[in-house]
């Protein structure tokens, strides 16, 4: 099992308070309050424009907020500066995007390993911990394939693998499955339901996708730049 087990750490593994985000006069993030527990998927959804990728994106520490605290781990991540703050992303955080960002030149292997060398971790580690994910994701067959040579789907998957090398605390989904048809993105669902049943692997999750907000432990509404169960 390559994710850490379960620790008994049960409430708001991620906390963020009061996050606001103005794009000129337009007031994308109104005071937004979020929490997620270790072993969640939860999903955010809401009308386009709402704000969801901006508010995943700050969480992420991708994007910066205006004003607001975001703890991962009791970690005041918003409190870091860029290089600290990439390397701690890079160890804790993985993301999913709706296009899977794949470099074209690495095998679906490579691309699965970049993280975990980035992050400074033994080679030989790093690559069966990526053969182990293949097998999870029923990629095996796959790991010498550049990306042009996998389907959508399996692009994606890999994208997963990607995003879980270094175990990451929580992966950030946005629109994970929006570019996929609806086998999939079925496939892909049930895949995250996976990793959180088996694995206690957390999500947090912005869709479009009913059926995937249906499968999450809860749903978020995003509406006039602030959030609601
Ligand atoms: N870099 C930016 N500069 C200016 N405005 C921005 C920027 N990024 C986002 N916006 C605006 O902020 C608002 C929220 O955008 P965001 O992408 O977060 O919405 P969303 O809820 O994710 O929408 P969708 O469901 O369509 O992806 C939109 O009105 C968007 O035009």
């Amino acid at each position: 099992m390559w994710i850490t087990p379960v620790n008994g750490l049960n409430g708001n593994m991620l906390k963020a308070t009061n996050i606001k985000k103005k794009y000129n006069q337009l007031e994308v993030l109104k005071g937004v309050d979020i929490s997620v527990n270790k072993g969640e998927i939860v999903s955010i959804i809401g009308s386009s424009g709402a704000g969801k990728s901006t508010l995943l994106h700050i969480i992420g520490t991708l994007d910066t907020a205006d004003s607001g605290e975001i703890y991962l781990h009791n970690e005041p991540v918003h409190q870091y500066r860029n290089d600290k703050l990439a390397a701690y992303r890079n160890r804790h955080m993985g993301f999913v995007f709706q296009f899977h960002h794949l470099l074209p030149e690495f095998t679906a292997l490579e691309n699965i390993c970049i993280p975990g060398w980035i992050a400074g971790r033994k080679k030989k580690e790093v690559e069966q911990e990526a053969i182990r994910l293949l097998q999870t994701l029923g990629l095996e067959n796959r790991q010498d394939n550049k990306p042009h040579a996998l389907s959508g789907g399996e692009q994606q998957r890999v994208a997963v693998a990607r995003a879980l090398i270094n175990k990451p605390s929580i992966i950030f989904a946005d629109e994970p499955t929006g570019n996929l048809d609806s086998t999939n993105a079925k496939e892909m669902h049930h895949l995250f339901v996976k990793l959180r049943d088996e694995f206690h692997q957390t999500f947090l999750i912005v869709t479009h996708n009913e059926e995937l907000a249906g499968m999450s432990n809860r749903v978020l509404h995003m509406k006039d730049g602030l959030i609601s169960e």
